[in-house]
């Protein structure tokens, strides 16, 4: 499947009154792809993403996903072939759902096998009987992540899936997602983070956002950069990888912090 494309904005834009907060986007990704969208507060990352669940539609421009053009297209349909993850969905599952009920009732075996193996994937198995809204925020995002790939998307969206959650479930889920993602039938991915520490190992391209335009994309070792990350939030910034994980930290002041008597 790989080089089809999976979705393509051309000349898209949001105008909210006067202003236009978002494009116009020119952008497109294929399978096999793993992409981050990052940029300061108000860049337009969710904007985009709403775009890309088709909850929101473009005041200008084609948006297509998955071969069909939004707009042209049954929303609902093209929406099953979508998995998203994070505050797009979070309050689409009701509190007293149970996290596999609703997968017992309506699906066969297979169906069921497969939840299980991805709430297993995500170290959410124990959980399977227990009410959504009585879990806690990291088990929630992990359950989210299941449930959106229980369909077998052919494009996952995952907006801040480890916003909310402590220094060691971040790094289990990212070592999880790690997992799931080295799996080549996984589906192509867009990552919306605040974080470049976020970013999952295998992440293939990025995409910086700043004022509602693309400040710049591209393979994500040429993207996440000192140079690019200090221009786009205009702080002089010093960015390392490990080989596989991204880090980010403020340069060091030119004059050295004094102690009183020192
Ligand atoms: N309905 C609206 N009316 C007016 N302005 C809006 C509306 N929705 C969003 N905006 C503005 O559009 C810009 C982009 O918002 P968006 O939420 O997409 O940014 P973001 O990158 O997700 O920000 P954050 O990182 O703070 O969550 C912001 O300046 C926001 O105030």
């Amino acid at each position: 499947m790989s080089g089809q494309t999976v979705l393509e904005l051309r000349d898209v834009s949001v105008r909210r009154g006067q202003r236009t907060i978002l494009g116009p986007l020119n952008f497109s990704i294929t399978a096999g792809e793993r992409w981050v969208v990052l940029g300061p507060n108000g860049a337009g990352k969710s904007t985009l993403i709403q775009i890309l669940a088709t909850r929101t539609f473009p005041t200008t421009g084609t948006v297509s996903i998955l071969d069909k053009t939004m707009g042209r297209v049954d929303l609902f349909e093209l929406r099953t072939r979508i998995g998203i993850c994070g505050a797009l969905v979070a309050e689409d599952i009701p509190y007293e759902e149970k996290v596999l009920g609703r997968w017992n009732e309506a699906y066969d075996l297979w169906d069921e096998s497969r939840a299980v193996a991805l709430l297993t994937t995500f170290g959410v198995r124990d959980l399977a009987d227990r009410e959504y809204g009585t879990l806690s925020e990291g088990e929630r995002k992990r359950v989210q992540i299941s449930r959106a790939l229980m369909a077998d998307p052919e494009l996952l969206l995952l907006d801040e899936p480890a916003a909310g959650l402590d220094l060691g479930g971040r790094e289990d889920l990212l070592k999880r997602f790690l997992i799931f993602a080295s799996d080549p039938a996984a589906p192509a991915s867009i990552l919306v983070t605040h974080h470049i520490e976020e970013i999952p190992s295998g992440t293939t391209h990025a995409l910086i956002l700043k004022e509602g335009q693309i400040a710049v994309s591209g393979p994500i070792r040429d993207v996440i950069t000192s140079e690019h990350m200090s221009a786009v939030f205009e702080l002089p910034m010093e960015v390392s990888f490990d080989g596989s994980r991204f880090f980010a930290r403020a340069r060091q002041l030119a004059t050295p912090f004094r102690t009183t008597g020192a």
